[in-house]
């Protein structure tokens, strides 16, 4: 336990939680853990992959009850059964996948199961002055007429803490929730926290990032194996003494990483077009990154499942390693030498109910680790080690059921997973989301291995330190184009972030963007 003055010093306290305790056959995921928050505070919940913090927030919000330890909300002691229950005590969570209904428009989200009525009926133009009030009040602007369908992430998520803030919200807890935002919608966001606890809110926010800790948070807690193993004031701490309380050990932040010796082209793209992608010209060698930068919905996401088999495509064409693929099935694909690691690792890329060791066999039917088609289990135990120790998986066993990992945890596994397959392409989507500093310092070692053992990597991320750290190529996507290209060390994060806005500072130089189709 790293000893420091903890909490800061003004304000009343908003959330106090002690003894907090929790274990899961196998694992203590809370072990007397401790945590008071106060009004006018933004405080980080930090932690390596499968420390606890999910857990400590599940039962902060009611979605699980502790094995022992007592919470209390404004001075009161609460027993939550279940998130409405914490909701009536004023608290609010922004999950990572906003439970927000896409057909309806901002005002109906905002006040959905919270209507204003007028003689019993649903007063649809008092919830519209709600919203615009709210909005104003807490400087959240939004159209209260707009479709959720129709806004960007970063609106969503406002939309999401208006909800909250409609229902009487006084302490809002976020989970990673910059994760999807570009930086200026992320700055954005921490002004809106700021202000909100300068109201007198609190914010908990459990994030993996350690810029927007020292920049945006007054605080932060460190959970380390369910245990707090520091509490640190941001103003008198560094990045760097966060990162080693989180792991124990010194971590480089930020590294860049030397590009790599190009070889063959292995993936040739020719005026591709499917549904959310305009044309696009790319080809990726073999010991080659290219990354792709954009904000989220400009088609990145779309361009990767066309070219995984998983979108059809309108126009163009597609060569993997001189063969056309370009309407072939994802079985052949695969034959063909192409990994995929998705960006949605909970729909498309485990089988949360199986066991860890079979997830990772997945896909090997054909791989050295198949015996005529079979996969004998004491080959897929070995394997199933091999991996979890190589990623750093945190799992009390092989047996256990993929489902029950932490999300960083999964994230490690599937990676593992699909750099195991030898593959000539990997396509990979986000590749460390949800994943904590010392995993993405791994995964991203793990890549550029691989990369240098002759593999072809197309990456898409949203964070940008990860695309210019690793990528040997830079494409940027907007609207379903291709809009830019610079190699290596070309672009600072400024350009990036103009290119990803629509606005190109420089005529294109690299692959041409392409005409439209
Ligand atoms: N329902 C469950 N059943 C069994 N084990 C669980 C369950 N939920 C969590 N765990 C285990 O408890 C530990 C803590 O998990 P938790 O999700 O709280 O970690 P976390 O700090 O939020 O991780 P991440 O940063 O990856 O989201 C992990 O070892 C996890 O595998």
């Amino acid at each position: 336990m790293t000893p420091q003055p903890s909490e800061p010093d003004t304000g009343a306290i908003a959330v106090e939680l002690r003894g907090i305790t929790k274990a899961f056959p196998g694992t203590l995921a809370n072990d007397r853990v401790d945590l008071t928050v106060r009004r006018g505070e933004v405080h980080a919940l930090m932690g390596e992959n499968g420390a606890g913090k999910s857990t400590l927030m599940s039962i902060l919000y009611g979605m699980l009850r502790p094995d022992a330890g007592t919470v209390r909300v404004d001075g009161r002691p609460v027993s939550f059964a279940s998130p409405g229950d914490a909701m009536a005590a004023g608290l609010g969570m922004v999950h990572q996948s906003f439970k927000l209904f896409n057909s309806l428009t901002v005002a109906e989200n905002v006040v959905y199961r919270a209507e204003p009525r007028r003689f019993g009926f649903v007063d649809r133009a008092a919830a519209r002055r709600r919203v615009t009030e709210l909005a104003a009040a807490h400087g959240l602007p939004v159209d209260p007429d707009a479709r959720v369908a129709d806004l960007p992430v970063g609106v969503r998520q406002r939309v999401e803490i208006l909800k909250l803030l409609h229902r009487g919200a006084r302490t809002l807890v976020l989970d990673e929730p910059t994760a999807v935002l570009t930086p200026a919608e992320a700055d954005a966001l921490f002004a809106v926290l700021r202000r909100l606890a300068d109201e007198g809110h609190c914010v908990i926010l459990v994030t993996h990032k350690l810029r927007e800790v020292m920049e945006g948070c007054d605080n932060v807690t460190v959970l380390r194996d369910g245990r707090v193993v520091a509490r640190l004031r941001t103003a008198d701490t560094s990045a760097d003494a966060i990162a080693g309380a989180m792991t124990g050990r010194a971590v480089e932040l930020d590294r860049v990483h030397p590009p790599g010796t190009a070889g063959d082209e292995v993936l040739s793209v020719s005026g591709l077009s499917a549904a959310g992608v305009r044309g696009a010209e790319l080809g990726v060698r073999a010991g080659e990154i290219v990354g792709i930068a954009g904000v989220a919905g400009n088609g990145q996401s779309e361009l990767i499942e066309a070219l995984a088999g998983l979108r059809p495509v309108t126009a163009g064409r597609v060569t993997l390693s001189g063969r056309d693929i370009t309407h072939a099935s994802t079985a052949r694909r695969r034959r063909e030498g192409l990994a995929h690691v998705p960006e949605d690792r909970h729909a498309v890329g485990t089988a949360p109910a199986a066991s860890v060791a079979d997830n990772l066999a997945m896909g090997h039917h054909r791989t050295s680790l198949s015996h005529r088609g079979f996969l004998p289990p004491r080959a897929v135990r070995a394997h199933a080690r091999e991996l979890i120790g190589r990623f750093g998986v945190k799992a009390s066993s092989h047996r256990i059921a993929a489902g029950s990992l932490s999300g960083g945890n999964l994230q490690k596994l599937l990676i593992g997973r699909e750099l195991a397959h030898d593959a000539a392409l990997l396509l990979v989507e986000q590749p460390t989301r949800g994943v904590d500093i010392g995993a993405v310092q791994n995964i991203h070692d793990q890549l550029v291995a691989y990369r240098d053992a002759g593999h072809a990597v197309l990456m898409v991320s949203a964070e940008l330190s990860e695309i210019r750290g690793l990528a040997d190529r830079v494409l940027v996507m907007y609207e379903g184009r291709i809009v830019a290209s610079y190699a290596k060390g070309e672009a600072d994060e400024r350009t990036l972030g103009l290119a990803m806005a629509g606005a190109v500072p420089v005529p294109v130089p690299g692959p041409t963007p392409s005409k439209e189709v």
